[in-house]
């Protein structure tokens, strides 16, 4: 919603079959007011909306053709309507409170006397600043906030805003590259959300949460007994996503040999459901993301240098929470007011004590382990203000930015010791939220917004398949 949708101009329109009437009003305004239109009767007052955009109308209740209340009903439908108050005669106040209870904002009854009509006009002008004021307020507020559902106020995700607005409409193959749980996701959605495809379908392709022998299948889409259990013909997400937008996530996980299928898609928009014959041609935008270098990919010949550029059209790096805690204060009050409203608690803010241990921890799950801090710690609390005893120890614990290689061996190469870090920190963090949830997968993964598949695959990963309910 821009400003200008919502603003109206200044000037009145007048709206009377009898050209007396007009005058005589129009006569008594014209002092105060500058902007003063006519309209003879309730269908060119509608046209006249639409060209002059008064803020405010003064309609007639008794006219030909379409009658004051028929025209209010029809104004009162539009997107952003001018105020209307009814003029009425003396003795039909009963039209009036019809009228009210129509959306009016008043009524003034014939004859009145000009100090009365003065006053209306007055009122209902202020009320109409006042209302595009705290229209501008809002959407400075929400702008500064963030982007869309995307929160954020530090220097460095404005940037990533700006950067992200510029492809909206550009309609270009962008790849999102940033740690887990940054909001990679969310970006591509709020990039969906606002470009010229919003009303088409937003897809998300998890790549690493597909096991390797179904992943074409899952993107191409199959004919029916094109493999052993393909027992019907079955849409690839390509296809589901047409005149829409496909996120390809984790796209840094995908093998080599879908990698080249897919890169055909990005040159030609064409392809084959496995096992088909017909070439289907789609017409989709292609957004990837992935926490991997990519870089570093292709150099160990895991990532085609052809397919890199073809998805890296416009390259946005989403930046790690640690390297944007301004931003943790405002995260976390939102996700106060979300969590506090979805569980039916009373938590309305945070002590300044607790507040602090959250933004002097290193955040390695960022958001998304944010987000289930709070809601674990609404969810437990009995309190209406979260203090530092509903926090995790591990939060409470980490007085500083914790030295993230203390455990590291430096005889390791870079890229093995980074590994290991990774790994140390998914196990602990999965495993706290699997003891937590009893155990059981599904809900372990909603916990900690996973794709269950994806979930099942790290839990084997990492060799943490104890008590585990399915
Ligand atoms: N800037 C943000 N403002 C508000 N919520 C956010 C923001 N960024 C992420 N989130 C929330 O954090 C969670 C994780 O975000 P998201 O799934 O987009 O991360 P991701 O980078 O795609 O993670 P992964 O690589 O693991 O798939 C989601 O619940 C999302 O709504």
């Amino acid at each position: 919603m821009t400003t200008k949708e919502t603003m109206h101009t200044n000037s009145i329109l007048i709206v009377d079959d009898e050209k007396a009437a007009r005058y005589g009003m129009k006569k008594i305004l014209q002092r105060d007011h500058g902007s003063i239109f006519e309209a003879t009767n309730g269908i060119d007052v509608l046209q006249k909306i639409h060209t002059l955009q008064p803020a405010l109308i003064f309609l007639d209740i008794n006219m030909p053709q379409l009658d004051g209340l028929k025209t209010l009903e029809k104004i009162r439908e539009m997107k952003h309507p001018p105020l209307v108050v009814i003029v009425t005669a003396h003795g039909s106040e009963k039209i009036a409170v019809e009228a009210m209870k129509k959306g009016a904002y008043d009524y003034i009854a014939k004859p009145y006397e000009m100090e009365e009509l003065r006053i209306i006009t007055r009122n209902a002008l202020e009320k109409i600043a006042l209302q595009e004021e705290n229209t501008r307020l809002r959407m400075e507020i929400g702008m500064l906030e963030g982007y869309g559902e995307l929160l954020g106020q530090s220097k460095i995700m404005q940037e990533v805003f700006d950067r992200i607005e510029k492809v909206v409409t550009a309609d270009v193959t962008v790849l999102l590259q940033g740690e887990s749980g940054s909001g990679k996701e969310l970006a591509a959605h709020e990039i969906h959300r606002r470009s010229k495809r919003k009303n088409g379908p937003f897809i998300v392709m998890n790549c690493a949460a597909v096991p390797e022998t179904l992943i074409e299948s899952e993107l191409f889409g199959h004919e029916r007994g094109s493999f052993t259990g393909a027992t019907e013909r079955r849409m690839g997400k390509f296809e589901m996503a047409n005149n829409g937008t496909i996120l390809l996530d984790e796209i840094g996980d995908m093998s080599l040999s879908t990698q080249s299928k897919l890169l055909r898609v990005l040159q030609e928009q064409k392809f084959e459901r496995l096992g088909g014959t017909e070439t289907l041609a789609v017409d989709v935008r292609i957004i990837s993301a992935t926490h991997r270098d990519l870089e570093e990919e292709i150099e160990e010949g895991r990532f085609r240098e052809d397919l890199y550029y073809r998805i890296n059209v416009v390259n946005i790096k989403i930046p790690p929470l640690r390297k944007r805690k301004e931003d943790i204060p405002l995260l976390v009050n939102r996700f106060i007011q979300h969590f506090s409203k979805k569980h039916y608690k009373n938590v309305v803010s945070i002590s300044n004590d607790a507040m602090k241990k959250l933004s002097a921890y290193n955040w390695p799950g960022n958001i998304r382990q944010l987000k289930n801090t709070i809601e674990s710690a609404i969810v437990l609390t009995n309190n209406d203000v979260l203090d530092i005893s509903d926090l995790s120890e591990d939060i409470i614990r980490e007085e500083k930015t914790p030295d993230s290689t203390k455990n590291v061996h430096y005889h390791l190469s870079f890229r093995e010791a980074k590994k290991i870090l990774i790994e140390n920190f998914e196990k602990d963090f999965i495993s706290k939220k699997l003891e937590e949830c009893g155990g059981n997968i599904s809900h372990t993964a909603e916990a900690l917004d996973m794709h269950r598949q994806n979930l099942q695959q790290k839990i084997k990963d990492l060799q943490l398949n104890k008590d585990i309910k399915e």
